[in-house]
């Protein structure tokens, strides 16, 4: 802000401990150079701040701007003015979305809105941007205009926010859109396809945390193909990075993914007794968060929901079935009883003769041998001088061979079960004309523990973040330009410096791969080395006081303590060979086929980021695995996976396939099962939106809110 004469009576924002920022007046001429001045606050008391060293606090906006629908139009754009601006429409207005600029800002509004039905959908169609007011529809329908305008010119919508701030629910918004404006003049049922996918992947792909009920746990972009007529003629997803941890641990509070609670609620069901379940109560894999319980959802209505599902994508009852085998087959496998023996538990056993009778439904229902199973989930197979030794496993490796296996059948069966929706998806008759795609990709996440899975997705969400700057700063600019407006380059804060830390040379990824190669690298050799390496020397790279096996990283979003405990073995995700070989030949044919494809030591066929690395013999010893981390920064190299979708849309890219981009941030409102807090979030993802506006300017001990804000915001209906 320009510093400059400003008088009595002026409106300005000055920092509160409470309430963040209260409005008050000057009560004397400002002249610069001044260090303090007089000013009156709202509720009648007196002060006599120091001003900061940038001179005055800053401005209040003319009244006539109050509730504006596009932040760019305020005269002053600064933290105070966009937060108040969002309050005010989001509590006088009940608006929960605010243009800025190119920018939809929407706010969780945490309650069913009567705002997303068909009548809205047609009041938007046909409408321009500029004359509604915002909404998810008015981004849908400005990008299929365009899209229709300039056909072949495809079009992508990226939906970013925090875990639980409405991603998953917007993407569902923008696609109902397209299936209604899109679908009118088909015969065919594609459009139906296309929303009937979305309980599908959310059972298989969803679970509750500690911040959502229904979190994404996997990364989506799902192109829509439409026609030379603009109806919508087939669609496309792509899935990165599944939590597949989840599968066997879940933290407390937390649940597994929905579909093996749809399938133990529905245990009962006749065609589903062949299953042998148990409530979910009673399965290791499913009851480590000690609550298997979702309140308000009915898992037995999933279930039914999900199977509708399946058949409108042509998945018929009885391959459903098949997929129902595999998913309780894993539930049966957690509970397999692996008992450590021998001296000093240096071996392991499964006690087939007293007939594990969890073995002996997994192997009935994956179409496999038991004893053959049970003796390679004990066993090992090493190469030693050329030839092959048989090693036993203690109880430890076992039990962690046991859960390598679930993740990877579970891995597999996710990526299968994506390939076969888009192959119900694709379109027989015509190529598509053009696409709008939608990225919905796993918020940034930040838990009590953070692991290996939040440092992966908030690397990604830091990569989004550097596209979204660079782009949206861009366009910025280049509008200036183009309408011959005088500017001074607008500094922004870019996050490079933050990936470099974690993607570039020596940097998180590169060491933890090369302790990964060590014969005898361990969590503990990797965090000294990172402290080596990178304390004091990144900013964004910070050691925990009271830990010598954590670090902290200070992430674009916040600052994020991770623990090195179990990074190595994720990042190596490695799968002994045997009992692949064993599922392989398997008599089910959907077991077979699910491993047929992949080639030892290899990375599986179309996979995800999360794919695992087959261990055999001494290759396993010997050479470089495909790492989960390696994968990540390969494709930030290589522009494939994740960073292949971010890095389409850099505007200097000088990939062909270019495309238009629409931005939706979404802002969390409040938190499950905390009183909203609309200041305080949107203030934490405030450099997150904003990027090009000035810092925040007072300290995080002044973020509180008060009680009686909070309960305003309850209030609201
Ligand atoms: N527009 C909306 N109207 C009403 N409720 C909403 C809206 N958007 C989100 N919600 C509520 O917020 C919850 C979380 O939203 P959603 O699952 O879309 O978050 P997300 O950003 O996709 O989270 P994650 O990154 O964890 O997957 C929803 O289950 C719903 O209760």
């Amino acid at each position: 802000m320009e510093e400059k004469e400003c008088h009595w009576g002026a409106c300005v924002w000055v920092p509160d401990p409470e309430a963040v920022w209260v409005s008050a007046q000057l009560l004397q001429n400002y002249r610069p150079g001044d260090q303090h001045i007089p000013i009156q606050l709202t509720d009648g008391r007196m002060e006599y701040p120091v001003l900061p060293p940038a001179g005055l606090p800053p401005l209040g906006n003319p009244d006539i701007l109050e509730g504006e629908n596009d932040l760019t139009a305020l005269t002053f754009l600064h933290e105070p003015a966009v937060l108040h601006n969002l309050r005010v429409r989001f509590l006088d207005y009940s608006s929960i979305y605010t243009y800025c600029g190119i920018v939809l800002v929407a706010l969780n509004p945490y309650e069913q809105l009567p705002i997303y039905g068909e009548e809205v959908i047609d009041a938007y169609s046909g409408q321009d941007m500029a004359d509604m007011e915002p909404h998810i529809f008015s981004v849908a329908e400005e990008t299929y205009r365009t899209m229709i305008r300039s056909i072949e010119k495809n079009q992508s919508i990226i939906i970013s926010g925090e875990s639980g701030s409405g991603k998953t629910v917007s993407a569902k918004f923008t696609m109902r859109y397209f299936a209604v404006v899109g679908g009118a003049a088909q015969q065919t049922s594609v459009e139906e396809k296309v929303l009937a996918s979305n309980p599908i992947m959310e059972a298989i792909g969803n679970a509750k945390t500690t911040r959502n009920d229904n979190s994404s746990r996997f990364g989506k972009y799902i192109e829509i193909g439409f026609g030379c007529k603009g109806d919508i003629i087939g669609a496309n997803m792509r899935t990165y990075l599944l939590e597949k941890s989840r599968v066997v641990f879940q933290a407390a509070q937390e649940r597994n993914y929905h579909i093996f609670y749809q399938l133990c609620a529905s245990r009962d069901l006749p065609e589903l007794r062949t299953l042998k379940l148990d409530s979910a109560e009673n399965f290791h894999y499913t009851n480590q968060g000690q609550d298997v319980h979702i309140f308000g959802t009915d898992d037995v209505v999933e279930l039914e929901r999900t199977r509708n599902a399946f058949t409108i994508l042509g998945v018929q009852p009885d391959q459903q079935m098949e997929i129902f085998h595999i998913l309780a087959a894993i539930l049966h496998l957690g509970n397999v009883n692996i008992q450590a023996s021998g001296r000093g538990g240096d071996r392991s056993y499964i006690d087939v003769q007293a007939n594990d009778r969890s073995l002996a439904i997994f192997a009935k229902l994956l179409g496999v041998e038991g004893a053959q199973m049970a003796q390679w989930l004990c066993h090992r197979r090493l190469a030693v001088g050329g030839e092959m030794l048989v090693k036993p496993m203690t109880g430890q490796q076992a039990n962690e061979a046991r859960d390598a296996l679930a993740k990877h059948v579970y891995e597999q069966l996710f990526t299968w079960t994506v390939q076969r929706l888009n192959s119900s998806l694709r379109t027989h008759r015509e190529q598509p004309k053009s696409f709008i795609g939608v990225l919905d990709i796993y918020g940034f996440e930040t838990f009590d523990r953070n692991s290996f899975e939040q440092f992966c997705i908030n690397y990604a969400n830091e990569k989004l973040q550097q596209q979204f700057n660079r782009y949206v700063f861009q366009l910025e600019q280049e509008e200036y330009l183009r309408e011959e407006l005088p500017w001074n380059r607008i500094e922004f804060s870019d996050n490079q410096p933050c990936i470099a830390l974690i993607e570039g040379q020596l940097g998180l990824l590169d060491l933890l791969d090369e302790e990964c190669r060590m014969p005898k690298g361990s969590n503990e050799n990797w965090a000294r080395k990172l402290y080596d390496q990178h304390l004091n020397h990144s900013p964004h790279f910070l050691k925990p006081r009271m830990s010598n096996s954590a670090f902290i990283v200070v992430h674009f979003a916040d600052m994020v303590q991770y623990e090195c405990d179990g990074f190595l073995d994720k990042n190596r995700d490695t799968v002994f060979e045997e009992p692949i070989n064993i599922l392989r030949a398997s008599q089910s044919e959907l077991v077979a086929e699910l491993f047929q494809k992949e080639s030892a030591g290899g990375s599986l066929p179309n996979s995800s980021l999360a794919n695992g690395s087959i261990r055999s013999g001494k290759r396993a010893h010997r050479e470089h695995k495909l790492t989960v981390g390696f994968q990540v920064t390969c494709n930030a190299l290589s522009n494939q996976q994740v960073v292949k979708i971010l890095s389409l849309y850099t505007p200097q890219s000088d990939l062909e396939e270019r495309v238009t981009l629409n931005f939706i941030r979404i802002v969390q409102v409040s938190a499950k099962g905390q009183p909203p807090q609309l200041l305080m979030d949107v203030r934490r993802v405030f450099p997150v939106m904003f990027p090009y506006l000035p810092p925040p300017q007072v300290s995080a001990a002044q973020l509180e809110i008060p009680e009686s804000l909070k309960i305003s915001f309850l209030r609201r209906v």
